[in-house]
């Protein structure tokens, strides 16, 4: 028998927190806490908005540790967190809830939310259409969905659920199967991660590899290991406008000022939220 990737210990795990959730807060009263949560903020068209205009659009990562790096931030205060996001020019924010892998909480991405006024992805595992429902209680604005996860039936069940409820979804791949399959779902946002989740390598060549395979009415999000100018410019010369970033600016004392720093030089925050060309 071969030993567990650390992506299918979480999985596992995901199904036992679903139904300790769910024994704990039935569906029926998530579904209720779901219809009376804020309206949402549209995460997607955030994104294209930037993306049409060729500006960066950035999912900015409220992550306090990973499996793959440990503890990135000592000093974890998500509110704080997605202030300096906001006026560092980010266009949405990714918020982990997984608390036994990444140190996340569902409190987190409340607190997030509120202290901001960008759109917010829960970043999680899904595994069952109850943790959607329970996403949009806890105010989020969009799910994401890892194909290498989840069968098809599975994907597309999640993503009528999150549709049924309003929420957007990122659609995760890492090889071309797995984008084949991703594209059947008529959804806008297609995430590259190029970090492998069950090795944690990280190349940054998978976005450049698979992106001629993806039609142009997609959007494409390169996810993992941007660290640097030159990653960031090496997106850009190929067309990908779209970020999820968290690494970078969980370790920088102000996660803000190294988003504007890496992504905006030279620019003020306010010209880049105004929506002026800055770029
Ligand atoms: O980051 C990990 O170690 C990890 C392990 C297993 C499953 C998922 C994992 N990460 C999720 C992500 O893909 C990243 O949080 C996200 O793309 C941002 O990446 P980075 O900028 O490299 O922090």
């Amino acid at each position: 028998m071969s030993v567990p990737t650390v992506l299918e210990k979480i999985l596992a795990r995901k199904l036992e927190e679903v139904a300790e959730r769910s024994a704990r807060s039935p569906l029926s009263e998530v579904e209720r806490a779901a219809a009376a949560a804020d309206p949402v903020r549209g995460f997607a068209e955030a994104v294209r908005r930037r993306v049409q205009r060729k500006q960066s659009a950035i999912i900015a990562e409220v992550k306090k540790a990973s499996p793959s790096k440990g503890v990135l931030r000592e000093h974890f205060v998500p509110a704080e967190i997605a202030v300096s996001y906001e006026k560092g020019g980010a266009a949405c924010l990714s918020v982990l809830t997984d608390v036994d892998y990444f140190q996340g909480a569902d409190r987190y991405l409340q607190e997030a939310r509120a202290a901001c006024s960008l759109p917010v992805l829960r970043k999680d595992f899904m595994v069952d259409p109850y943790q959607i429902v329970e996403a949009r209680a806890l105010g989020a604005d969009c799910i994401l969905l890892i194909a290498s996860a989840l069968d098809d039936g599975q994907m597309a069940e999640l993503a009528a659920t999150a549709q049924a409820q309003g929420l957007d979804v990122l659609v995760e791949v890492h090889d071309a199967a797995e984008l084949d399959r991703a594209l059947k779902l008529d959804l806008p946002l297609i995430g590259i991660n190029n970090r492998n989740l069950h090795t944690f390598e990280v190349f940054l060549e998978t976005t450049l590899d698979l992106l001629p395979r993806i039609p142009r009415d997609r959007i494409v999000v390169t996810e993992s290991g941007i660290l640097t100018r030159a990653d960031v410019e090496l997106m850009k010369i190929n067309e990908v406008h779209a970020f999820l970033v968290g690494e970078a600016f969980m370790r920088a004392d102000r996660p803000g000022d190294e988003l504007q720093r890496l992504f905006f030089p030279g620019h003020a925050a306010s010209r880049i939220n105004s929506g002026l060309d800055v770029e």
